[in-house]
């Protein structure tokens, strides 16, 4: 919608607020009828406002002042600098209208006291209490190189969700377009070339636009909602589907482009992409941020974070950032990076994205890591202090080839990206800690991980049990699970045992990597480069039931693993499980490393019906209630869960409250859903929590009611 329009808000008194669209004009349609709503919602609770002395609004709330501005009510308004022309435009030509006095103050995001939500219980609508953060809207304007335009290109269709586009230019000369609506997954935005004669061959597009209040891919913190609790936040989270939330794109993993991307964020504040830095500049109280990233990228791989953040640097090429209280913390568990990056170049081939840096977000980030190019997203759960859960560092630098280089061309082929990435990841650690513990990480996440989710998450003939799955009409947050990492690394470990020579098999990944390095694949390209190189070894592929393994629900066939630690783990499980005198001697369980302890809970959970009885034994035995690593305390938490121990019930909420980590909240909110005795009170601290929560969580753990 380009064409200016006002909104009549009727007082209820017969006197008629008139609003241009301008005042929130840069957040367009959306958002607007949500201020009206908002608005709206006041009137009915004018009672209620009336005896408010002054009514302090954050950002994007200037309708509900001027609409409580013209009840009588006294109002402060705070908003971005840029704005406030628009805000006393608007209250001059309604200020005939203004019983009470309405004030405009300029935001000053990094001083200003975040204006107490006041709690104005009758209705909260969420667009309104947003206490003042970091700019809700991302404003941006971006220019799309579009290439060389085909000689009859009359249209380009991007995926936008939730953006105000608020115009679209070829060179300087206005584009039509038009907006669909594309149901859950947002809108089409189709421009139209149609009306300019193509100019040169690199026609370029500028879309002046800026994000919704709720862009699914962003998540603002306020100062308190920090790990310091000084400064604001805001970080992103694009895959699978939700960069059409910040950036008109092709949001899809088939299409790739480079970027870069100029970011404007307030002095003190630091501001990383998933690319390179190309220089910073300090302007006023503003500092601007450059960035390149000259590797073409899906959008998914789209990335942003803002925040108080401190560099360690690890090596020439790595370092790790975070907010400053855990900077130490994040230096000593992360030091050997440079290491894994080493070892991951001699089993995959080259590192092609120049730096390799992490962030270690604030504790509500959904996954264990997200491995946005030149800049790892990681969880602070994996701050063990023992560097005990790096397997997540060598699984995100894994993904340097598989996934950022050769990338699935849709989210069915999913398997492509976790289950390369997952064998990856173990190759690295069998070369670092010895084949043995490759072979006990591939039996852990085959049975410890795979089955119970295949068995008793989604049901053996579930669709998202299947490695080539039918996501039509799925957001793909919905359907992500540990099938694709497990059943698909599981595929890869039985065809190179069935290969029969793990050195030939690693040429064969090198190769893979190397044919498709840039490009987007799906299943059948990459069985066919697997049987075009081992062309001597039909007999033994064609040995494998395909249909069973690519298109089957349920659990496959397990591979033979070399089982010597696991042995150890379930033999000591059945210590639990089996006898009526457990044992009481802590050692055996405290000289394993922490995988093979999360084997041995994770293997009493196996055997069902562990009893109650035994837990406070359990627990003290092995000090799980004060377990730092996070998978042990998870193992621990589950065992309560799924015998409903009511001791397990407190640890669990607040873990669920504290961890916005799905791999954890999750199953934990599944489980606290499930118990009649807990169900209320973990639906009351989930609903409460959701302000707090990143918008896919709170998505997710939605749908669990
Ligand atoms: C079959 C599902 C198809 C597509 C799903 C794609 C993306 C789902 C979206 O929710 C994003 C997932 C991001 C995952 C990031 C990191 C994982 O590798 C680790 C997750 C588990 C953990 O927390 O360790
Ligand atoms: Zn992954």
């Amino acid at each position: 919608m380009s064409e200016d329009f006002t909104r009549e808000v009727e007082l209820g008194d017969g006197r008629t607020l008139t609003i241009h669209q301008e005042l929130i004009s840069d957040v367009g349609g959306v958002i607007w009828d949500s201020a009206l709503v908002a608005a709206h919602l006041f009137l009915k609770n004018r009672e209620y406002w009336m005896d408010k002395k002054v009514v302090e609004l954050g950002a994007g709330t200037g309708v509900c002042g001027l609409v409580l501005g013209a009840l009588g009510a006294e109002v402060l308004l705070t908003d971005l600098p840029e704005r406030l022309p628009l805000l006393e435009k608007n209250l001059s030509e309604n200020q005939h209208l203004l019983k009470g006095k309405v004030h405009a103050k300029s935001l000053d995001w990094l001083k200003d006291p975040i204006p107490e939500s006041f709690s104005m219980k009758k209705c909260r609508p969420r667009a309104i209490h947003q206490p003042a953060r970091i700019t809700k809207k991302l404003w941006s304007s971006i220019t799309n190189l579009i290439g060389t335009a085909e000689k009859n290109t009359s249209k380009l269709v991007l995926d936008s969700n939730g953006l105000a586009i608020s115009s679209i230019k070829w060179n300087d000369k206005e584009l039509k377009y038009t907006i669909e609506s594309n149901g859950p997954l947002g809108q089409k935005l189709e421009i139209d070339f149609g009306s300019v004669q193509n100019v040169g061959s690199l026609p370029v597009v500028t879309i002046a636009y800026t994000t919704g209040e709720n862009a699914a891919a962003l998540q603002f913190l306020t100062g308190e909602q920090t790990t310091d609790k000084k400064a604001p936040y805001l970080f992103s989270q694009c895959q699978a589907i939700h960069a059409r939330t910040i950036v008109p794109s092709m949001d899809t993993p088939s299409v790739k482009s480079t970027y870069s991307a100029k970011v404007s964020v307030p002095k003190g504040l630091t501001c990383l992409m998933s690319a390179i830095g190309d220089g910073n500049t300090e302007s006023g109280d503003v500092t601007e941020y450059k960035f390149n990233q000259p590797v073409a990228v899906p959008a998914y791989l789209l990335a942003i974070v803002v925040g108080h953040l401190e560099q360690r640097v690890i090596s020439e090429r790595c370092a790790v950032w975070s907010e400053p209280s855990v900077a130490e913390a994040a230096a000593y568990e992360f030091a050997e990076t440079e290491k894994i990056l080493k070892v991951a170049e001699d089993v995959a081939g080259p590192y092609v994205w120049g730096r390799y840096d992490l962030v270690v977000l604030p504790a509500t980030f959904p996954f264990g890591g997200m491995e946005n190019p030149c800049l790892t997203f990681v969880t602070p759960t994996l701050l063990a202090g023992d560097r005990s859960l790096v397997n997540v560092i060598a699984h995100e630098i894994s993904h340097s080839w598989t996934g950022n280089l050769v990338t699935n061309c849709s989210w069915e082929h999913f398997w492509l990206n976790e289950g390369f990435t997952v064998f990856l990841e173990r190759k690295i650690h069998g070369r670092m800690y010895g084949e043995q513990e490759r072979q006990f990480e591939s039996e852990c996440g085959f049975q410890d991980t795979l089955v119970p989710t295949v068995e008793k998450v989604f049901g053996r003939n579930h669709e998202f049990t299947k490695l080539v799955q039918n996501l039509k009409g799925v957001d793909p947050d919905d359907a992500f699970s540990c099938v694709p990492y497990e059943k698909g690394s599981a595929l890869l470990f039985t065809i190179e045992q069935l290969i029969g020579d793990n050195e030939r098999f690693e040429k064969f990944l090198k190769t893979y990597i190397s044919k498709f390095a840039h490009k987007s694949v799906y299943t059948d390209q990459w069985k066919e480069n697997l049987y075009e190189f081992f062309s001597d070894k039909k007999a033994v592929l064609d040995s494998i039931d395909w249909n069973l393994w690519l298109n089957r629900p349920g659990v496959p066939p397990k591979p033979k693993y070399d089982s010597t630690l696991m042995t150890a783990c379930k033999q000591l499980a059945s210590q639990w499980t089996s006898s009526e005198a457990p044992p009481t001697d802590s050692a055996p369980f405290i000289k394993m490393g922490n995988s093979q302890r999360c084997a041995v809970i994770d293997a009493i959970r196996a055997s069902g019906g562990f009893s109650e009885a035994k837990m406070p034994q359990l627990t003290t035995t092995y000090q799980l209630d004060q377990a730092k690593n996070c998978e042990l305390k998870f193992s621990w938490l589950m065992l309560g869960l799924e015998i409903q121990w009511q001791p397990i019930l407190e640890p669990s909420l607040a873990f669920a409250l504290a961890i916005g980590r799905m791999k954890y909240c999750k199953p934990i909110y599944r489980a606290l859903f499930a118990w009649p005795q807990a169900r209320d009170r973990a639906i009351a601290q989930f609903k409460a929590n959701i302000p707090n929560m990143h918008p896919i969580t709170a998505s997710v753990i939605q749908k669990l009611l």
